[in-house]
């Protein structure tokens, strides 16, 4: 790849090779059907295929950008195996390299640079959506045989609703200068894939400045649609819920797929007012919607900053919108004492 290319560029072309191959990864340990679940803290979960990703991503940006912090969800002493040759990735995605830099990004070096790598957001959906996909046919169909209660209607409701858990996950690759969140990867290994042909997922990049690709953005639904957490719901999030006036309450996995909602025109504002979202669920997914022209803040309306001696956990929720005035008024539903017990937790 050529150098006279500015590094950011260089890097966003390369994050969006290396997202696309561990997400190979992602469906490949699916495929052989052993999982390796560890539960890392409660309700916390880590696969093989976080594992083997996380080690494809940082091992291929790190040959390429050895000055470069990367910061990874399964950076610990567990997570130290070997990198089989063929997940290293040197690609540059071309069309990603044609771009132009943004004139603040001109002259940033390796050393400015922290990259925060979540190789697989949505764990809980993922682990979910295996138990449909692995189970034999025929012991589903046992399943529904000898559970008379069970009507053929609501058991395929049933797959359906875990086949599409698994187009909740993603691959977040978010780059950060200055603490501040300038471009971004998530891809999505199952993107209309389950049983298809199309075995590829698809990428989507946003850079600042510059905007978003991959697809194309739609605009926001006509009324109120709020996408939220389907699996760490507690009482203050349902409250910060409630609040909204929303017309419809979108329940789904991951801080990467939520994003995707708000981009596509499925939903306009992402609401969750607890802690348990960290800076690699929420860096790419910001970079790309800001560079769309969105926000994401927490629930009291403040930044996040992604420097690497920053805390891992985003303590104070997620607010996030298509656009600043609608960030402003979910930002001013939500009721001073609420922000004051999320901000004093
Ligand atoms: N209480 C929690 N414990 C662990 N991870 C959490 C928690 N809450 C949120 N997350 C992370 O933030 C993402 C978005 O949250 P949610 O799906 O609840 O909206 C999750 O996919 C998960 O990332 P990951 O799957 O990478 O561990
Ligand atoms: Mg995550």
């Amino acid at each position: 790849m050529s150098t006279s290319v500015p590094l950011i560029v260089r890097l966003l072309a390369s994050s969006v090779s290396v997202a696309g191959r561990a997400g190979k990864i992602v469906r490949d340990v699916m495929s052989k059907g052993e999982l390796g679940i560890v539960e890392k803290a409660k309700d916390d979960y880590q696969t093989e295929a976080d594992r083997s990703a996380q080690r494809c991503i940082i091992a291929s940006l790190s040959s390429q950008y050895p000055k470069i912090n990367i910061i990874g969800e399964e950076d610990n002493p567990d997570n130290e195996g070997d990198v089989c040759s063929d997940w290293l990735t040197i690609d540059a995605d071309k069309e990603v390299l044609c771009l132009e830099c943004p004139s603040e990004l001109q002259g940033i070096k390796e050393e400015d640079i922290v990259v925060w790598v979540d190789p697989l957001d949505g764990t809980s959906e993922y682990t979910q959506g295996a138990l449909m996909l692995k189970r034999d046919p025929w012991e589903r169909w046992k399943m529904y045989l000898t559970h008379p209660l069970i009507s053929i209607k609501w058991y395929l409701s049933l797959l359906q609703s875990h086949y599409g858990f698994l187009e909740h996950v993603t691959v977040l690759i978010g780059i950060s200068v200055n603490e501040k969140p300038v471009a971004g990867v998530i891809h999505q290994p199952y993107y209309k894939n389950v049983g298809s042909e199309n075995k590829t997922g698809r990428t989507i990049w946003g850079l600042q400045e510059i905007g978003v690709g991959g697809f194309t953005p739609a605009p926001p639904p006509n009324s109120l649609i709020i996408t939220t957490t389907r699996s760490h719901s507690n009482p203050v999030v349902e409250k910060a819920l409630q609040v909204m006036n929303a017309s419809q309450i979108l329940r789904v996995g991951g801080a990467g797929f939520k994003v995707l909602q708000l981009l596509e025109g499925k939903a306009s504002v992402y609401v969750f007012a607890s802690p348990g979202c960290k800076k690699w669920d929420t860096c790419a997914p910001e970079a790309i919607l800001s560079a769309a022209g969105g926000k994401l803040t927490d629930i009291l309306g403040h930044n996040y900053k992604y420097g690497a001696s920053e805390p891992r956990p985003n303590k104070t929720g997620v607010l996030a919108a298509v656009n600043a005035d609608l960030h402003n008024y979910a930002l001013n539903r939500i009721p001073q004492e609420l922000k004051e017990k999320l901000a004093n937790k």
